[in-house]
């Protein structure tokens, strides 16, 4: 059964289109969200959650459906599926660690001393043993998100949506928040969908990757292939008359995505190329290739491109 599946989803505030159109099938899994702030990850996950309808569109999760005219017993399996971390702060000041995540333990309907007892048992897996009994508003930031993550967890849902969960961390903190969310999926069997603007988060935790910009998915795939869409790049200096050479060269497909002016390039090559032929083409114009090395495309900067086209 997939995780998720959506059909022509499209979410309208006012005047205002926050998605547009999103039509998806997802394995059960790692999955990151990826997208720049404003890209609509949170309007996304509130519908996965029935949290808000969509406009219109339909979708489901697992064997639950999303929109039409859901009745209030279908919201609320769906919620039992689903575990959700927020990103914004949602700690209630004045309760203990085990206090708050017992909580939402009954607020999804466990009953009181369950609620407790897996409370303790959440924290003491996300490493909070020591802390359960302090408030939670005395935590660090990173004890703070995994108190945030523990609630998500207290009634052991199938699916676990996290809202940009290393937002505020230190790299220790993002390290640590990352390892565990993945041990969620691969040693508890979690399914689990990652909403960050941060592709290396992706990267650390998930198989699969959906990239959402303006409202509207541009990219997805699994992460090995978008590691594998990465472009062939190389720095290249050359000393002498380079300017035929250059016009040689980008006849030949090789694209400039950097020149400093004096010879020092930083370009892509086509696909199927050898490096030989920069020399072949610099010995006839009598240039001296100085350096040529690898510097393929960061992830980083093929996001960008998914996203700009
Ligand atoms: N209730 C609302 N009313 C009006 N506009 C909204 C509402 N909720 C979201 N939006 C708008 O929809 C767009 C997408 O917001 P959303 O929060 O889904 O983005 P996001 O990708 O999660 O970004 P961020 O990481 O900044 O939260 C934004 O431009 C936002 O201003």
């Amino acid at each position: 059964m997939p995780l998720i599946e959506l059909n022509a989803v499209t979410r309208r505030f006012g005047a205002f289109t926050a998605l547009s159109d999103v039509t998806l099938s997802l394995p059960q899994g790692r999955i990151g969200l990826l997208g720049p702030n404003g890209a609509g990850k949170s309007t996304l996950l509130k519908i996965l959650m029935g949290l808000i309808p969509p406009s219109s569109g339909t979708g489901r999760v697992l064997d639950e459906t999303l929109g039409g005219d859901r009745d209030a017993e279908g919201n609320w399996r769906l919620r039992r599926l689903i575990g959700f971390m927020p990103e914004a702060d949602s700690l209630v000041p004045g309760l203990t660690g085990v206090e708050y995540v017992s909580l939402a333990g009954e607020l999804y309907g466990m009953p009181r001393r369950e609620a407790t007892r897996r409370a303790h048992e959440v924290l003491s897996y996300l490493e909070l043993e020591e802390a359960r009994y302090r408030c939670v508003e005395e935590y660090s930031a990173g004890m703070k998100q995994r108190a945030k993550l523990a609630q998500a967890l207290v009634h052991d849902p199938p699916v676990l949506l996290l809202d940009e969960p290393t937002s505020g961390l230190d790299p220790a903190g993002r390290d640590a928040m990352l390892r565990l969310i993945k041990a969620l999926g691969i040693d508890h069997g979690k399914s689990i969908l990652l909403s960050t603007h941060l592709l290396a988060d992706v990267e650390a935790v998930c198989e699969r990757v959906v990239i959402v910009a303006g409202g509207r998915v541009r990219g997805q795939g699994t992460v090995a292939e978008l590691c594998a869409r990465r472009q062939d790049r190389f720095r290249v200096r050359v000393q002498g008359d380079f300017s035929a050479f250059r016009a040689d060269i980008e006849g030949a497909g090789v694209k400039f995505v950097g020149d400093n002016g004096q010879g020092e390039w930083r370009v892509t090559v086509p696909p199927g190329w050898s490096n030989l032929t920069f020399f072949q083409h610099a010995d006839a114009r009598g240039v001296v290739i100085r350096a040529l090395v690898r510097d393929d495309e960061t992830l980083e900067e093929l996001f960008l491109r998914a996203v700009s086209n």
